[in-house]
């Protein structure tokens, strides 16, 4: 029974499992876990004292001991609730032969027998010691013939450094282990990183420093099994785990990463009778239900605790979980012209336009003094238009062009945020009628805002307003002043500045729904529509404002710095450019999921080239360092081209890490203070315009403990094209990836 109902969370960590001794009554052992309430069991499936040399020896029955035949539950049981464990006392890597034979012969028929069955996934014994050579050969094997995945069961453990010893020291019985994350790094290279090899990462109860164990969030960890030893021990008597457990948990949960508890009942909790619930198994059961409350259920109440306490993912989470880790081409909006689906995506984006609108109106107060407003006119030009969203923040900026409404954002925010959620919120009697063209504007202000849990009270409080204003033509209002500021800035069409628009596109299909868009709302005096690309537009006119949004994933990777280039000839000697300026920035990264989906192109060009991706299953190494800046408008000739070396220092206390390539963001300064971008430490929240970029490398670079990457970035162009090169010279050399855009690039 999944541990909780988290709206939007359909993940595997729903699901928790047991670790289980050898039983050789499979169905019973299954019918008492999941009545206890647990999902799956992790259960040997052999019989422990087996050895294939002792059988043949004595001549004895040539099939295995095993828990139970096949038929005793259905394929569908076995599939779904059970995960086979391994034999733990195998060693490939012992130095007696013998034990190195039995152990090699036992885990392949165990595997066979785990096929035979249809399991999902077996659990790997930890390796015994450093040398695992023999013990990834077998395994590589039997990867390359099933469709199973195998876990490799590790320790989440990492001790201080002992004199004498290196980090690639790795011993995981025999108290000389520093470093758990070597033994795996050792044993998946032998594997050459295969996409069924996963991690069940043992949690003891002391946790390595918070640097080692993210580092986990990059490599493909499957279960976490928790020890009954980790749990302390309430008030009450029951288990709880520390901060920093319940920390990690919540972690797994976040990761698809199930949760298995193990070892036994070490917390005496008198009188809990506890109310037994028997499990969905919607499955044809040939099992019969055994009622007795399974000792571990303690355990299991508090992980699911854990789970329900956990936020319901936000809207904008659920919406983008499909796109987690998926590798996307970035858009190339120059070359190609965009289909209507994805400019009705970026017009979802308020956030994005309400930032713009901001820096719109900030440019509009500072170039035109209030006493001129009525008398000047700024000639703006919206370039790349799109469908005309960037337009209508232009016109709308009109409304909040005054000087009071300098903050009239903050009015929202501060005003409306805390009270929206009151479904009472009264709408009285308001000293200055409102147009309802402003209706729109106020409509998008408070949805830019509305990112909170409250969203939906603010759209429920919002059109009841806006059908106010629609059926009476005016909006009654008495709260406090601020309130009235605000109504008044809404209202100030008159007061604000004088605009005239060019709106110049180059997407012929775009043009058709601008001209529907300027008809349908009045424009057609403030708007002229241009269908031309601005780097070849002759403008009858120079522009005080070139509103732009050109940005990719990186920033220039969608070329707005060779358009902006092309279209400053119309810009005034004195004026301005939204945005001022973009920064994209690097940062390495874990990435196995990544890797491997690029690898299974089984090409080079694939490994040199970018892709826009939501990332969810990485390890963030260190913190971003700035790439490559672009300001506009750019009168000095040093051109578009740029080379930027980086020297990323990774935290001491991570440990050696793996680095699958580089995650890519970007931040905007749209105007002097209004910015927005994707930098991690900068995020504009709540805007889902674009996904981080990632730059693959070709083959995966060990980072030892304490090192340095030195990674040099190229932004490189040529008469029709502009491409990235990138490559790696410490701690190791890679080659230059992309070398003259051979496999991936972004057309002119
Ligand atoms: C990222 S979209 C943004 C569209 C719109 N501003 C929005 O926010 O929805 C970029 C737009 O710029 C247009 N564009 C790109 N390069 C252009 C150029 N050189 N001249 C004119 N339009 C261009 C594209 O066709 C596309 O419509």
């Amino acid at each position: 029974m999944p541990l909780g109902q988290r709206p939007g969370d359909k993940s595997e960590s729903r699901y928790c499992g047991i670790e289980t001794e050898f039983h050789d009554d499979m169905p019973q052992l299954l019918t008492y876990s999941l009545s206890g309430g647990f999902d799956f069991v992790v259960a040997p499936l052999v019989d422990p004292s087996y050895r294939p040399s002792i059988r043949n020896n004595n001549g004895g029955a040539t099939i295995l001991p095993v828990s139970a035949s096949d038929l005793v539950l259905n394929p569908s049981q076995w599939s779904s609730h059970v995960v086979g464990k391994i034999s733990s006392w195998i060693d490939l890597d012992s130095d007696n032969e013998e034990v190195r034979l039995d152990s090699e012969i036992t885990l392949k028929q165990e595997i066979a027998w785990a096929s035979h069955l249809s399991l999902q996934a077996c659990i790997l014994p930890a390796p015994r010691r450093g040398s695992c050579g023999n013990y990834a050969r077998c395994v590589n094997q039997i990867l390359q013939g099933n469709n199973m995945q195998l876990w490799l069961r590790v320790p989440l453990e990492k001790s201080e450094i002992v004199d004498g010893s290196t980090d690639a020291d790795c011993d995981l019985t025999g108290g000389r282990m520093l470093d758990s994350w070597e033994c795996w790094n050792t044993f998946r290279l032998l594997c050459e990183h295969h996409s069924q090899l996963g991690v069940a990462l043992d949690i003891l109860s002391s946790l390595p420093c918070n640097n080692s164990v993210w580092r986990w969030f990059g490599e493909p960890v499957r279960a976490a099994i928790v020890h009954t030893n980790s749990f302390l021990t309430n008030a009450r008597g029951y288990p709880c785990l520390s901060k920093r457990h319940q920390k990690l948990i919540t972690g797994f949960f976040n990761h698809s990463v199930q949760i298995v508890i193990s070892g036994s009942l070490l917390h005496n909790i008198a009188g809990d009778s506890g109310d037994e619930v028997l499990p969905a198994i919607d499955d044809d059961s040939p099992i019969e239900a055994l009622p007795a409350r399974h000792e571990l259920k303690p355990y299991l109440d508090y992980v699911a605790y854990l789970y329900q306490r956990l936020d319901p993912l936000p809207e904008q989470e659920r919406f983008e979980l499909g796109y987690r880790d998926f590798l996307q081409s970035p858009l190339q909006p120059l070359m190609d012209n965009l289909e209507a689906q994805t400019y009705e995506t970026f017009e979802k984006d308020v956030v994005k336009y309400s930032q713009y609108q901001r820096a719109i109106c900030k440019a509009l107060i500072n170039r035109v003094p209030d006493e001129q407003a009525s008398t000047t006119i700024t000639v703006l030009m919206v370039v790349g238009a799109g469908r005309g969203p960037l337009v209508r923040a232009s016109l709308q900026s009109l409304c909040t062009s005054s000087n009071a409404s300098d903050s009239c954002h903050d009015i929202f925010r501060h005003f409306f945020l805390p009270q929206a959620s009151n479904s009472q919120l009264p709408v009285q009697l308001f000293l200055h009628p409102v147009k309802s063209s402003c209706c729109h504007h106020f409509r998008s202000g408070l949805l830019a805002y509305s990112s909170s849990t409250d969203s939906f009270n603010y759209i429920c409080f919002m059109s009841r307003i806006c059908k106010d204003v629609s059926k009476r033509g005016k909006l009654w209002h008495l709260a406090s002043l601020r309130c009235f500021l605000c109504f008044c800035t809404l209202a100030a069409e008159e007061t604000g500045r004088k605009l005239k628009v060019y709106a110049v596109e180059k997407n012929p299909n775009a043009v058709i729904t601008l001209h529907s868009l300027v008809k349908l709302e009045g424009w057609e005096d403030a708007v002229t529509i241009i269908s031309s690309d601005m780097r070849c537009w002759n403008a009858p006119e120079k522009a005080d404002i070139l509103v732009s949004e050109l940005l990719g994933s990186f920033g220039d990777n969608e070329l707005s710095p060779e358009c902006l280039d092309g279209a400053q000839r119309f810009l005034k000697p004195d004026g301005i450019s939204i945005p001022s300026s973009y920064t994209s920035f690097l940062q390495p990264v874990t990435a196995t999921k990544l890797y491997n989906d690029v690898k299974s192109h089984k090409d080079l060009a694939h490994f040199e080239t970018a892709y826009v991706v939501k990332l969810h299953r990485v390890a963030r190494l260190a913190p971003t360092l700035p790439v490559f800046t672009f300001t506009h408008p750019e009168y000095s000739n040093k051109g578009n081209e740029r080379y930027k070396r980086l020297r990323f220092e990774i935290p001491l206390d991570t440990g050696s890490a793996v680095v699958h390539g580089f995650a890519g963001y970007f931040d905007a300064i749209l105007y002097n203070d209004v910015h927005l971008g994707i930098e991690p430490s900068t995020v504009t929240p709540n805007m889902f315009s674009w996904f981080p970029i990632f730059f693959p490398l070709r083959e995966p670079l060990y980072v030892p403990r304490g090192s340095t990457i030195e990674v040099h970035f190229w932004r490189r162009s040529g008469a029709t094209k502009v491409w990235y090169e990138w490559c790696v010279t410490s701690p190791s050399t890679s080659p230059i990836h992309n070398s003259n855009g051979r496999s991936y690039w972004v057309g002119l």
